[in-house]
Formats: C-alpha cells, sequence, structure tokens
C-alpha cells in the first residue's frame, strides 16, 4: 500500500510493515524480520514473537532504491558492546512513488550522518604483521563488509615491509582520497604521518587527509582515544560516522633528523617495559606488565637533563585548562548541530600554514643541535624513573596516562616520575593508570608544555621510544604543532573520561 511520507517521517508498506524515524532510532514494524532478530538463548528464541525493532540511527550505513526496493544498511550488534556486523532491509516498492522515497531516504541519511562525511573515498593500509598478526582476516571479516554497506571507496595495499606506509603516503594523490586507514598497531599511522610530513605539500596534506585507525595491534591507542574502543568493527562504524578532526602533532629532532609524533615519546620503565622485553614476546600483552614489574624491584633509575618550555606547572590549573577546552568543544558542537570537528579547519593547522611555504611548519625553537632558549625551565635529575610525554589519553586500552590530553590545544602533557620508590608504592602508582587515579597521584608531576629537550646522563645504551618505534639513545628534543594534521575521531574530540573532578574546577 503507498503512502507519501509525511512530515512524520514514517513509511508504510504493505504486510503491515511501517519504517518510521523517530527521534535518534529506525523503528521498523515488521513481525518477519523482528522474529529473525531477536534474542536467543541456547539457540532458542526468547519471549514472545516481537511486532518491531528499532536501530540506532548511529548504526544506519546507507539507503537507497534498488531494482524497485527500498534498501537499508545498517550495522547489527554482533557480541553486545564487542562487534557489530552489517546487516540489511528490503521493502518492494509496489506502486509508491520512488520520488518521495528518495526524499525520506535523504531524511534519513542527513539524520544518520549528520555533519560526517558520507561514501569516505579511503586509502587503506593492512599490515599483516601488526600485533597477534590477524590483521587480514580483521580487515577481510570485520571491517571491509561495514564499509562496503556505507558505499565507502576502498582501494587496499597490504603492506609487506616497514616504511611501505611512508612510501605510499609520501606519493598519494592527495585529491583522490578522504581518508587514509592503517588496520595495524600504532606503528603504521607514525609512518603515515611522516609519509605525509615528509611531502613538499606536506602541510596541505596533513590537512586534506584525515588518518583514521582500525585497531590491529596489541595497544591500539590511536584508536582507543578517537574510536573510544580497540574492537575493530565498532573502530569501523566509527569511522564511517566519524568526523573531520584537526589533532596536534609534534616534531622531534634527533642528531640531523627532523620526525613527526603523533602520539608520545618516553625514556625509562614504560620504554623499557616496551621496548626491552621484545625477549618475551611469547608473553603477548604480558611482557609489558613483566617488563614494568622486573624494573620496580631493581629500582632502575635513568639520570638525565631536561629542559621545558613549560606552559601549566600545576595539575589544579591543568584540569581548569582541560574543562575549558572541553566547554567549547560542547559550545561549538552546539552551534554547529552537531560534532565540533568543524571548527578549527581554519583556526589550527591552516593559521600555521600561513608561514613559511607549504611545507612542515619551522620549528619555533630550533633543533636539538641549537642553544636551549632562555626561558625555558630546565633541571637535571639523577632518579628519574619515568620521562612519559603524550599527545593523547589512552596509551592502551586501560592505560590512560594523559588524562588531560586535548586533541588540539596545541600542548603536550608531560609527566615524570622518579624512580627509587618503594616498590609497593611504585605498583601502587603504576595500577592507579587503569583505576584514573594516575593524574591525582603525588608521585607524580604533570605539567602542559610547548617544548622540551630530553639528554640522557651516564648512560651509554638504553631505551628512548617515539610512538613506540626506538630511535637511538641520544639527545632530542621536541616541539608541538597546534592542530597540524587531521584524523577522523568519533565525536571530535578523544573519548577519554578526562582528570577526575574535571567539571566541578572552576
Ligand atoms: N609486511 C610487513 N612486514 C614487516 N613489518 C611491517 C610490515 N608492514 C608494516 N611493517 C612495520 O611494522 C611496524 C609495526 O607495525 P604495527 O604498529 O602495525 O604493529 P605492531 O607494532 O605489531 O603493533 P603493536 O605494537 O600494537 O603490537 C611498523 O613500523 C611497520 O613499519
Amino acid at each position: 500500500m503507498a503512502n507519501e511520507p509525511s512530515c512524520d517521517e514514517v513509511l508504510v508498506f504493505g504486510n503491515g510493515v511501517s519504517i518510521a524515524i523517530a527521534g535518534n532510532s529506525l523503528v521498523v514494524k515488521d513481525s518477519t524480520t523482528a522474529k529473525r532478530n531477536r534474542t536467543k538463548f541456547c539457540g532458542f528464541p526468547l519471549g514472545s514473537a516481537p511486532a518491531g525493532f528499532s536501530i540506532p540511527l548511529y548504526n544506519v550505513l546507507w539507503a537507497e532504491i534498488a531494482d524497485n526496493a527500498l534498501v537499508i544498511d545498517y550495522a547489527t550488534p554482533a557480541s553486545p558492546k564487542k562487534h557489530v556486523r552489517a546487516a540489511k532491509l528490503r521493502y518492494e516498492l509496489g506502486e509508491q512513488p520512488a520520488h518521495a522515497i528518495e526524499s525520506w531516504i535523504e531524511v534519513l541519511l542527513a539524520k544518520a550522518y549528520k555533519t560526517a562525511q558520507r561514501q569516505k573515498r579511503a586509502k587503506v593500509l593492512v599490515n599483516p604483521h601488526a600485533g597477534p598478526g590477524g590483521a587480514v582476516k580483521v580487515w577481510e571479516h570485520e571491517v571491509r563488509p561495514l564499509f562496503e554497506a556505507a558505499h565507502m571507496t576502498l582501494d587496499v595495499v597490504r603492506t609487506t615491509h616497514s616504511g611501505e606506509a611512508v612510501d605510499i603516503c609520501a606519493q598519494l594523490d592527495i585529491d583522490a582520497y578522504d581518508i587514509v586507514i592503517p588496520c595495524s598497531g600504532d606503528g603504521l599511522p607514525y609512518e603515515v604521518f611522516n609519509g605525509l610530513g615528509k611531502r613538499p605539500d606536506a602541510r596541505r596534506a596533513l590537512h586534506q587527509l584525515a588518518v583514521a585507525h582500525i585497531p590491529c595491534g596489541s595497544g591500539n591507542a590511536m584508536s582507543c582515544n578517537l574510536n573510544g574502543t580497540h574492537r575493530p568493527s565498532l573502530a569501523a562504524l566509527a569511522i564511517i560516522k566519524g568526523v573531520r578532526t584537526p589533532i596536534d602533532l609534534m616534531s622531534v629532532t634527533q642528531g640531523s633528523t627532523r620526525t613527526l609524533s603523533f602520539l608520545s615519546q618516553s625514556v625509562g620503565i614504560i620504554a623499557e617495559a616496551d621496548l626491552g622485553t621484545e625477549n618475551l614476546r611469547w608473553l603477548g600483552a604480558a611482557r609489558f606488565n613483566v617488563g614494568i614489574i622486573e624494573r620496580i624491584f631493581s629500582k632502575r633509575v635513568y639520570p638525565c637533563d631536561i629542559a621545558v618550555k613549560v606552559e601549566i606547572n600545576d595539575k589544579a590549573e591543568v584540569k581548569a585548562h582541560y574543562r575549558r577546552d572541553r566547554e567549547a568543544d560542547d559550545f561549538q558542537e552546539r552551534k554547529e548541530g552537531g560534532s565540533s570537528s568543524l571548527i578549527t579547519d581554519e583556526s589550527t593547522g591552516a593559521s600555521e600554514a600561513e608561514t613559511g611555504g607549504d611545507g612542515l611548519p619551522p620549528l619555533r625553537f630550533g633543533t636539538i643541535n641549537d642553544k636551549v632558549p632562555d626561558d625555558w625551565e630546565t633541571g637535571s635529575y639523577d632518579k628519574l624513573g619515568n620521562f612519559y610525554c603524550g599527545n593523547m589519553a589512552w596509551m592502551a586500552p586501560d592505560a590512560n596516562f594523559f588524562t588531560a590530553a586535548c586533541a588540539n590545544d596545541g600542548l603536550m602533557d608531560v609527566v615524570v616520575n622518579d624512580g627509587d620508590l618503594s616498590p609497593i608504592k611504585y605498583v601502587e602508582l603504576m595500577t592507579s593508570v587503569e583505576n584514573g587515579k594516575f593524574f591525582d597521584n603525588p608521585l607524580v608531576s604533570y605539567r602542559k608544555v610547548a617544548a622540551y629537550r630530553f639528554t640522557p646522563r651516564d648512560q651509554q645504551h638504553g631505551y628512548i621510544s617515539i610512538d613506540g618505534e626506538r630511535v637511538p639513545f641520544e639527545p632530542f628534543q621536541v616541539e608541538v604543532h597546534q592542530g597540524l594534521g587531521t584524523v577522523i575521531s568519533k565525536t571530535g574530540r578523544y573519548e577519554a573520561p578526562g582528570p577526575l573532578g574535571w567539571e566541578s574546577t572552576s
């Protein structure tokens, strides 16, 4: 039975089937499909036969008319909170006028995508050796079907060697794609940013191409922060519905090199527990914890000199800054009627792009080979246990080290603690990373900085980690570039909850 869609956005088909856009859901009255979708226990359906079901608009991937039928693609939960898979609804139009259905489809897609770009054109890079090694399977079975259902354009490459993603991104036709999606750990996004950063038109490339992440490694920090999950299919959905978001990137100079870092730099217990436990790879993710415990009990210290361009020195001020940043995001979100991501395309990266040509922005503080600027705070640390600088909050699913990190505040978060703590206190400190109390722990110093220099002392060999990659054990200097990079994020900001009590700071 044909009906024109009315302002209440209901489509009515034959056999008592109707589909309505109601609030944030698509409400489907169709007893046949509802029965198929019924909750089951040991293969048996639970409860009486339902007459309908609803689909969150967030899960609606696409809708179109094909072969005189309305076809709706959506993501349906396959395992609660862990996994979604692509599913389809199909209803014959019969005598219904196609133009009316087309208008209804446009309303549906506008509400389902809000400010997110539809049908993103993606360059996909799959690292078959990432993490536990299942990236190809994850891509083919969990992710590709969702992207295809959302009618994205996909150009897929399986990487064959280290460094390939750098070359691909250095030569990519940036007008042919909207996003680059590494299916990997955090190592491939690092290569992607550096590939884009090597181009003569680096700033335009980093601004125009958004980097998104499908988590296939063991840490998957990028996906945790941007997609709010380390589950590949949920990350795929977050990318489909995700919005362009500028993020700060950092320049690292060491010797005569300049590289980009998007995630973190570390020296001390964290760097060693990650990079210095390759012999324990057979332990899987547990090798990291074993590495930490070994060093806690041996009271390892890492003497060094650190010079810092401090911007916010005090934890209460850091919380207040975080609150201001969140409120600015929320204000923008209300103004745009969707995500806050639209704010910054012009207000951050582009402002730097106006100076000094098209390549990477000039370094404001020089390189590691220049004199430390006079206004930097300098300190000599004999008992450093951990130096950790972060640009995102979660470093792994349960490791919210940089609780107050903001996507594009133009500041890096630095935490430092001594290494000669009693083992009990040290274990307490490290476990507080999981329960969200790390930030407030008095044994940790937490500051927001614009730049710093780290110089190791009294140690010939050791570990320095830049985004999880090992670099030479030599002095290095880092400065931040506000909003230089662009990513796809679920909500236009990092998904981490922020430092405890930030809402009530003044
Ligand atoms: N086919 C390949 N063979 C070997 N190395 C590769 C290949 N493709 C990419 N790489 C390299 O693997 C490195 C690590 O990649 P990635 O972050 O994806 O996985 P991972 O390090 O195992 O992740 P995690 O640290 O989370 O376990 C990257 O620096 C990349 O250069």
